[in-house]
């Protein structure tokens, strides 16, 4: 099937844009948008290497174009940033041209719509951590939750995606950051394709998700009661598989997040990288929350840290 991409917003920023874009993805059954900010040196002789940003609880693609600033170093640096929604979201509209498409070739699409309506799944919208806005970067295992594939997605149908329709971007050279539950989708994402990530950082990540009462929500419901399948995507339960890491993982940490003592807990991660000597560089800062100021203050150092890896 076609993905159907097109371009929905497009804004100068830094001599570079930023774009949005809406697709419909196999992989989740539904409608999704991202937003690519195109570095002003990007072109099809000169493609840009690619940072993944995964984002928090709640967010979508736009937290954090609108927030971050992260575009002046990335434009400066000459790094595209590739930012996805955090979960399925948006049931197929029937005006859309999937559906018109659908129709044509086969009117039992017609009969699902009507009879199921799209992912409206029970319970996907009743609280701000799990569900919609709440993906976990996971692949969900429990039938009820079978749409909820963000794992898959990013890993392998968003870059094809992207070098499918974007000359002027290389996914063969990519790193990847992210906040808090994105965060978590960053390391444990990084920890499981060292091929295809040259870099990881994270703000306030939850770090061992399977000790905390967000990922242990998340996990039972998406995952069901296999222990085993939740330390799959624990960053603290993979780390201890390596003894031969080389790239420093870099983690940001403000010690008045309202978050850090009870959901994120750091410190077991960076247990577990001295028991396997991986390279960890955690830093915590006095005063800072969990927030977009945070994020915007110290993200210029994240992008560095890639550039770095990227070899720019
Ligand atoms: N609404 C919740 C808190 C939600 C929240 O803080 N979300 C963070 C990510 S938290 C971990 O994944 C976020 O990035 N929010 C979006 C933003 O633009 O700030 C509550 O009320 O506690």
């Amino acid at each position: 099937m076609e993905s159907g991409l097109s371009e929905i917003g497009s804004t100068k920023m830094f001599d570079g844009f930023n774009k949005r874009y809406k697709h419909y993805s196999e992989t989740l059954g539904c409608s999704m948008t991202f937003s690519v900010y195109f570095p002003p040196s990007a072109s099809s002789s000169r493609r840009s290497p690619v940072l993944y940003w995964l984002s928090g609880l709640t967010c979508t693609d736009e937290n954090f174009i609108i927030k971050s600033g992260a575009q002046r170093a990335a434009s400066t640096r000459g790094i595209a940033l590739v930012v996805p929604d955090t979960s399925p979201s948006e049931p197929e509209s029937i005006m859309s041209s999937r559906f018109l498409h659908d129709l044509y070739y086969n009117l039992s699409s017609l009969m699902v719509l009507i009879f199921v309506g799209g992912l409206n799944i029970e319970g996907e919208s009743d609280s701000y951590d799990f569900g919609v806005g709440a993906g976990f970067y996971l692949n969900a295992t429990q039938e009820k939750w079978k749409n909820w594939r963000m794992y898959d997605y990013i890993v392998k149908e968003l870059p094809k995606l992207l070098s499918d329709n974007f000359t002027q971007l290389d996914t063969t050279r990519a790193s990847i950051s992210g906040h808090s539950m994105g965060g978590h989708g960053a390391l444990t994402i990084y920890l499981k394709n060292l091929d295809k990530y040259k870099s990881v950082s994270a703000f306030a990540p939850i770090a061992n998700p399977i000790n905390c009462q967000w990922g242990q929500k998340a996990f039972t419901n998406y995952l069901g009661d296999n222990k085993a399948a939740w330390e799959e995507y624990d960053a603290t339960c993979l780390i201890s598989k390596f003894n031969n890491l080389s790239a420093t993982i870099l983690i940001d940490q403000g010690e008045n997040d309202q978050f850090f003592p009870d959901q994120l807990l750091p410190n077991k991660f960076e247990e577990a990288c001295k028991k396997v000597n991986a390279p960890l560089l955690l830093r915590l800062h006095p005063g800072y929350d969990h927030s977009y100021y945070f994020i915007a203050t110290f993200i210029e150092d994240h992008i560095t840290h890639h550039s770095q890896a990227l070899k720019l």
